[in-house]
């Protein structure tokens, strides 16, 4: 007899992971249902994904976005009904008829769905990497308590959690440390006195990979691996001290596991989410992802640097944030997504992303009481962006 389908909500599902989580699904029909759907501005992309792989619903973030989806998906004759808002899609990661939830949304928006999809005990494919330094101990605790199985998407974690055996308890015991491997992003060669003078499209070039334009820059000025240390530092409930840092040029080695005995161990493949989403999606088993094979032959050799403070300040701050008060790392969120979405639209430049996110740690010293709930890191994250906001008009003046 089969095994019943995979039930699944894709949260962000018109994004890269979104659609590389669909194109990885779509040869698995077999194994996955795909029961809801979300999307926030790239309407017509979430209609077409509705039209081929019927969910029962679909969540945008306004009634006006639904109203246009809802008439589409109408005149095409599908039977999909229609939501928005962020209670509806917290509503669908915690839906009884989910058994999975991709969370894909990129920012911060998306910590509700996750502590939701946690709370009620699903298997939480975890690509958005913000919603865990947001969220930090409140979210690991949801996973616990919910009884959910929390599966990293991000490359690098998953290299870690496919070095690792799956009995959990075993991890402390047998790390040492880990290396996160880091591409070096669009700048890696380029002199640190020219970086306020970079465009956009020329940070969002990555040279690996191809990520939404939030995810590349933080590439570009190494924040998203400074994201990474501190996503980390979570999932595989490490010391600060113990996460390092390496620039790999090449993205093969996706991450290491450096053992108690001397032993490192480590992941290989080609720079393809296909290849940490499809693992996700069959943990503990292996399925087809329709990722390029790694040729060694073909391979040029493998290159190793120590990240340049100089040319990427921001790093650091992952340490720092860590061990500061508890909020820190919400705060550092929050003043990065303001610093990026303001680079991106033009108001500043490259290398001021780094100065709001370091004046803005520097100003507002959070007050979390140990007791504290979701709305409090709302609320925190909320006052992080009032005073990024602020430092970034004082700057200007
Ligand atoms: N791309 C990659 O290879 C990797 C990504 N990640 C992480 O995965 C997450 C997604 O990244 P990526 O797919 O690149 O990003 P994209 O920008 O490509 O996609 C983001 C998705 O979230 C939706 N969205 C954006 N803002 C909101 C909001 N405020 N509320 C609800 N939905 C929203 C978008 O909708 P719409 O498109 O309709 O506007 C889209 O579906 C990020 O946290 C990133 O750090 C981690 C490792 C690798
Ligand atoms: C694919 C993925 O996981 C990204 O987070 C990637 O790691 C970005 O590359 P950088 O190493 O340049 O940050
Ligand atoms: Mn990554």
């Amino acid at each position: 007899m089969n095994a019943p389908r995979q039930r699944l909500a894709i949260l962000g599902a018109t994004g890269s992971i979104g659609t590389s989580t669909l194109d990885v699904v779509a040869r698995h029909p077999d194994r996955f249902e795909v029961v809801g759907l979300t999307s926030y501005q790239r309407t017509d992309l979430l209609v077409q994904q509705c039209l081929q792989f019927r969910p029962r619903v679909a969540v945008l973030p306004t009634a006006e976005r639904a109203a246009e989806v809802r008439a589409a998906l109408k005149a095409a004759g599908s039977a999909t009904e229609v939501q928005h808002g962020a209670q509806a899609l917290c509503e669908l990661a915690a839906a009884d008829d989910v058994d999975s939830v991709m969370a894909a949304i990129v920012g911060a928006a998306g910590l509700p769905p996750c502590m939701a999809a946690a709370r009620t005990g699903k298997r939480l494919l975890l690509a958005n990497k913000e919603a865990l330094v947001v969220g930090g101990a409140l979210f690991m605790q949801a996973v616990k308590t919910g009884g959910a199985t929390l599966l990293p998407i991000d490359s690098e974690h998953s290299a870690i959690f496919q070095c690792l055996p799956e009995d959990r308890s075993a991890w402390a015991r047998r790390i040492d440390h880990i290396i996160l491997t880091a591409s070096g992003g669009p700048f890696r060669h380029r002199d640190p006195d020219t970086l306020h003078t970079v465009t956009p499209a020329q940070a969002v070039a990555h040279p690996n990979w191809v990520m939404g334009r939030k995810i590349s820059v933080d590439s570009a000025t190494m924040m998203n691996k400074a994201l990474e240390v501190i996503e980390a530092r979570w999932l595989f409930d490490l010391a600060p001290e113990n996460i390092r840092v390496v620039i790999h040029p090449q993205s093969i080695i996706h991450s290491m596991v450096v053992c108690r005995d001397g032993s490192v161990l480590a992941q290989l493949g080609t720079p393809d989410m296909k290849v940490p989403i499809a693992y996700g999606l069959s943990f503990p088993e292996r399925i087809e992802s329709g990722a390029p094979r790694l040729d060694f032959l073909q391979q040029p050799p493998l290159h190793f640097e120590t990240p340049d403070p100089r040319r990427f300040p921001g790093l650091q701050l992952a340490w720092d944030a860590l061990r500061g008060p508890e909020g820190s790392t919400t705060v550092l969120n929050a003043a990065n997504e303001v610093a990026v979405a303001a680079f991106l639209d033009g108001t500043i430049g490259f290398t001021a992303i780094h100065t709001l996110n370091a004046r803005t740690i520097e100003r507002l010293e959070p007050r979390l009481s140990p007791t504290h709930t979701l709305e409090d890191l709302i609320e925190l994250d909320t006052q992080a962006r009032v005073t990024a906001h602020e430092l970034m008009r004082e700057l200007a003046a």
